[in-house]
């Protein structure tokens, strides 16, 4: 049987999963890191990809390929193909303030007005990491770079474009060869979801000029090939990779812990939310993508582990030693400045520190506890919209925690259900490959396990607490 590859090209790493195209059957697999940091040069990814397809035993042998990438990374490229600067990545705050001032400018003046105007003609209210505020941003203090940007993409547009044989000096007819898709596309402030049709008029009011940007291809269309033969499919942004891997089916609400916590849904209509929580993104099929993005997610379990000098397995015991609520700490986990709410600015804090309660169980469980219930606020918003869930697919690398699964059926109120560990954004892309392929997307079984909360599926006393809190940290 043919052989498919998928890729996750994600903040952290580069994933590659190989696997038969029929049955879906895992093949082989490889990995390598990507550098750390908000602002990173696009080549690193390239070599990690490099690194990642050499060790899952190249692609000699693989008939099709899809990349799923992190979202939003502003890539700018000059007319000869070179990279213009740095990757600003989705978790980068620094054009915060250009968020504002496009809100207000879209509203003449007015904010509330302005958000309306963007949901309803983008889907999404745009926040920092939105690629169109980079490109603002861009404009405003780097002018230079600004005008030598001939092309935008993102990182699963260019990451492809360069598997198809173009890069730096290939000269300005390889960028009309840039490819992408709806869902990443739908995450840029500069394209319409509903539409299916880019806004040259953002472009033009945050960049200066409209630049080149990627062909938009269909769910199941070649976006090119690699020099040996393998189709290149269209790709997706990661989330939306990761809903095509665990076969997410409307009444599925997918909570992904990873470096941001995303909270998505696979929808039949577009949704328009003008608070801002939710994006209206697209999905990988043709249908939309409500999700609700948090910065701070496995990273406050990585810095409390590195804090209490354990691995995260023994921050995930020592979480389930303590009792639900912490002993009364609680934790809001805003590290980073936070995009759901948008407090770009905010802090993270421990809140109900007493003499007796302040131990390293405790702080364990209130750093899963905070992460949580950040992300059932994120759950709550996407219910506002009028998303039905009915069970929660818990998929990224902290899902694998006995911890976090059993704190979020306790945070989240609804069934959850645990794929068995597995790259779920990079077998999304091997399965959208298996289809450009066949003409249709295979049916490749997803197995996994499902966790109830120990006081059944209403949401626990500490999601109340840690809601008096989040709000605090709204005010201050
Ligand atoms: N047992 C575990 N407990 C908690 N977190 C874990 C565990 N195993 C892996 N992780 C987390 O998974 C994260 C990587 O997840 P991943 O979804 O690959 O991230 P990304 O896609 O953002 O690069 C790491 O930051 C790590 O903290
Ligand atoms: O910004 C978003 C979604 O809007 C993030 O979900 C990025 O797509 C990064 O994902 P991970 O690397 O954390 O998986």
């Amino acid at each position: 049987m043919p052989l498919v590859a998928g890729i996750d090209s994600s903040t952290q790493s580069c994933k590659v999963i190989i696997r038969d195209s029929a049955t879906g059957a895992l093949v082989r697999q490889g990995r390598a890191s990507h550098p750390e940091g908000s602002e990173v040069h696009p080549e690193h990814w390239w070599t990690a990809l490099q690194e990642a397809i050499t060790d899952a035993g190249g692609f000699d042998d693989v008939d099709a390929v899809s990349i799923g990438g992190q979202q939003h990374g502003m890539v700018c490229l000059d007319e000869s193909g070179d990279v213009v600067r740095p990757a600003l990545l989705w978790n980068d705050t620094r054009s915060a303030p250009d968020a504002e001032d496009l809100i207000r400018e879209a509203g003449d003046g007015d904010s509330v007005a302005g958000a309306a105007q963007w949901a309803s003609s983008t889907g999404t209210v745009p926040v920092a990491s939105l690629t169109a505020t980079k490109l603002r941003w861009l404009a405003r203090n780097e002018p230079e770079n600004a005008a030598r940007t001939a092309a935008v993409c993102l990182p699963h547009d260019w990451l492809s474009w360069r598997l198809a044989g173009n890069g730096p000096g290939t000269g300005p007819a390889s960028l009309e060869l840039l490819r992408t898709d709806r869902s990443d596309a739908s995450g840029t402030g500069y394209f319409s979801a509903t539409t299916g049709e880019y806004l040259p008029e953002v472009l033009r009011s945050t960049l200066g000029h409209v630049p080149v940007v990627p062909t938009v291809v269909g769910p199941l269309e070649v976006a090119g090939k690699t020099p040996g033969g393998a189709l290149i499919g269209p790709g997706a942004g990661d989330n939306a990779a990761a809903g095509l891997g665990v076969s997410a089916a409307v009444g599925d609400v997918v909570i992904s812990i990873g470096t941001s916590g995303t909270v998505f849904a696979v929808s039949k209509g577009s949704s328009h939310d003008a608070s801002g929580l939710v994006a209206g993104f697209a999905d990988a099929t043709g249908n939309y993508l409500p999700l609700a993005c948090t910065l701070n997610a496995t990273r406050i379990f990585d810095s409390t582990a590195a804090l209490l000098g354990v691995t995260l397995h023994e921050l995930g015991d020592l979480a389930l030693s303590a009792p639900e609520g912490s002993g009364g700490l609680t934790m809001v986990p805003y590290f980073e400045g936070e995009r759901t709410p948008n407090l770009p600015n905010a802090t993270g804090s421990l809140h109900g520190l007493t003499l007796s309660n302040y131990t390293p169980a405790n702080l364990a469980r209130a750093a899963f506890e905070g992460v949580l219930c950040s992300l059932a606020d994120g759950l709550a918003a996407l219910q506002a919209q009028g998303v039905a869930a009915q069970r929660i697919i818990l998929v990224g690398g902290g899902a694998q925690s006995e911890a976090v699964q059993q704190i979020a059926a306790a945070a989240f109120g609804v069934p959850v259900f645990v794929p068995k560990p597995g790259e779920y954004v990079a077998d999304g892309a091997a399965r959208q490959a298996a289809g450009v392929l066949a003409g249709t997307l295979p049916d490749w079984p997803v197995e996994g396990v499902n966790v109830r909360a120990r006081n059944g599926d209403a949401p626990a006393a500490f999601l109340t607490t840690y809601r008096r809190y989040a709000a605090k940290a709204a005010i201050d």
